[in-house]
């Protein structure tokens, strides 16, 4: 794959101190979602996060997003505490965000444009980012005239092109069928390890955490507290064929002794 270089931001680490949050229904609390969750993430460190459902994942995710409130507890992204969303972060979520009205040139500067930030060089490095995503004869196409990858693909540089710190990406590639879903996760792979971004993933398939991350996250059954932070200690940069190794299945039973433990 080809990657540019301007658009590579320096990777930001993330800070989570006993982080709670309870949704109310009809003015009444419910069940904490997140019970005093603590997790640092290094720059330019990949992290999944994995839990049984409902176990606050996503809430998480949308907490550092800046989409939801932590009720309580310390949420610092660099060196800012999260108040709100911002373009520091990128945030990618099951299903592409897209402006079906827009061409795929149109949304990667969509962020940009709306910001009065549209210069020559933004111009250029989306030219740039979008043959690393492999969508230059993409552009001017519209996201119903793209394939499910690629419009995964113009998601990417969409977020991209804003240089966030880190990346936000809640369970991804969970709708896509299995050949389009091991390409997205080669892809990552080699995006990550190239540009090296802080990547917080959250998703619930073992393999795919074993496969992409640095260290997993397991958070407990409802309501979600850290159960325990495991090393993948596999070798980079991983391919999918690493995913047969014993080293692999190892690692892979290591993570599920904890889910399910
Ligand atoms: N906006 C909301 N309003 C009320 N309750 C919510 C809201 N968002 C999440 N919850 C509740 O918070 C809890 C955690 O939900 P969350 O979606 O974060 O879990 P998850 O681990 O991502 O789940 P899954 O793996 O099934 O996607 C659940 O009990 C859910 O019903």
């Amino acid at each position: 794959m080809q990657v540019s270089t301007l658009t590579v931001a320096r990777p930001t680490g993330v800070r989570l101190r006993d982080v709670r949050k309870t949704f109310h229904r009809r003015r009444r609390a419910g069940r904490p979602a997140l019970d005093g969750v603590s997790l640092d993430v290094a720059p330019g460190e990949f992290l999944c996060l994995l839990g049984p459902s409902g176990c606050g994942k996503s809430t998480l995710l949308n907490i550092l997003a800046g989409f939801v409130p932590a009720d309580s507890g310390e949420v610092v992204v660099g060196d800012r505490p999260v108040t709100g969303p911002g373009h520091d972060r990128g945030v990618l979520f099951q299903t592409p965000m897209l402006f079906p009205w827009l061409t795929t040139w149109q949304n990667v500067l969509y962020g940009p444009k709306a910001r009065g930030a549209l210069t020559p060089e933004v111009r250029a490095e989306a030219e740039a980012l979008l043959a690393t995503v492999g969508l230059a004869d993409a552009r001017d196409a519209y996201p119903h005239e793209l394939s499910g990858g690629m419009r995964h693909r113009a998601a990417f540089a969409r977020v991209l092109i804003n240089r966030p710190g880190v990346l936000l990406m809640d369970e991804p590639f969970g709708a896509l069928d299995a050949i389009t879903r091991a390409a997205m996760q080669r892809f990552l792979l080699d995006l990550w390890q190239q540009r090296r971004t802080t990547i917080v993933f959250v998703t619930h398939d073992v393999e795919e955490a074993a496969l992409l991350g640095d260290r997993v996250c397991v958070l407990s059954a409802p309501p979600g507290g850290t159960k325990d932070v495991l090393t993948v200690d596999l070798p980079r940069p991983r391919s999918y064929d690493d995913t047969e190794t014993l080293a692999f299945v190892q690692a892979k039973r290591r993570i599920r002794e904890v889910l399910e433990g």
